[in-house]
């Protein structure tokens, strides 16, 4: 399944934080913080690992070690990915870091994305790369991103993380990228005419930096 649907109860109590319209800035990015905590740990569970032995103070035990670890990149898109990333980190601490600067023109009808900044780490078909926005709403931005990681090279594993998905906007990613893993807290049924996630949670980047 290219789809999967964090449904974590903690995750789902989160993402109702978030989306409650009282919740003010400081909340609102230690929420997102700890989402990308839970997906990060979640997506570590999709890594092969092997048994191994390990030596105690007090004698051997046999324990896992995790492959691939140390080889993921993460891409942030600028602005409201920035606390996401943050937690994401937590599960993967050795990822290289990459960015892209996107900013929206919502217009009546539709929706243009400019990137003004990109900045990647080399990438390689042994890299997982996790491209992550808490938004996923036309999917424009999002595949702007993914023409930006592309720019790099071939790549091995790409997921997309975020929060709140639409069926546009993952349709957008797939059928040009099929391969490409969706990781999401939810899947909101509409776009309204700014192309605005119904019900959602409002403007993201605003909300998380109080603008
Ligand atoms: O799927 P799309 O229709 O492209 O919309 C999603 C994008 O819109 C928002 O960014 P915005 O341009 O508002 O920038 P911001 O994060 O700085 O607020 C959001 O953070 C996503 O990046
Ligand atoms: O609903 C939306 C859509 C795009 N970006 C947001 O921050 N919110
Ligand atoms: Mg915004």
């Amino acid at each position: 399944m290219p789809v999967r649907i964090i449904d974590h109860v903690y995750a789902q109590y989160l993402l109702t934080r978030l989306r409650d319209k009282n919740t003010g800035s400081l909340d609102f990015r230690k929420g997102l913080v700890r989402l990308g905590r839970i997906i990060g740990y979640e997506l570590v569970k999709t890594f092969p690992f092997r048994y191994v032995e390990v030596e105690t103070p007090l004698g051997r035990a046999v324990g896992v070690d995790i492959i691939g670890l140390d080889k993921v990149v993460i891409v942030q898109i600028l602005r409201a990915a920035m606390p996401l990333v943050e937690g994401l980190v937590k599960a993967f601490p050795n990822a290289r870091l990459g960015v892209v600067a996107a900013r929206r023109k919502e217009e009546e009808g539709y929706v243009d994305v400019e990137v003004f900044y990109s900045k990647m780490p080399s990438i390689g078909v042994e890299d997982t790369v996790i491209v992550a926005d808490p938004m996923l709403a036309t999917g424009t931005t999002m595949s702007k991103a993914i023409e930006e990681v592309y720019k790099t090279g071939t790549l091995g594993r790409l997921v997309v993380v975020s929060v709140i998905a639409t069926p546009v906007g993952i349709s957008r990613v797939l059928s040009r990228w099929p391969d490409t893993e969706i990781y999401t807290v939810a899947i909101d049924p509409e776009l309204n005419d700014k192309a605005f996630i119904v019900p959602g949670l409002g403007d993201a980047g605003d909300r998380a930096f109080a603008t």
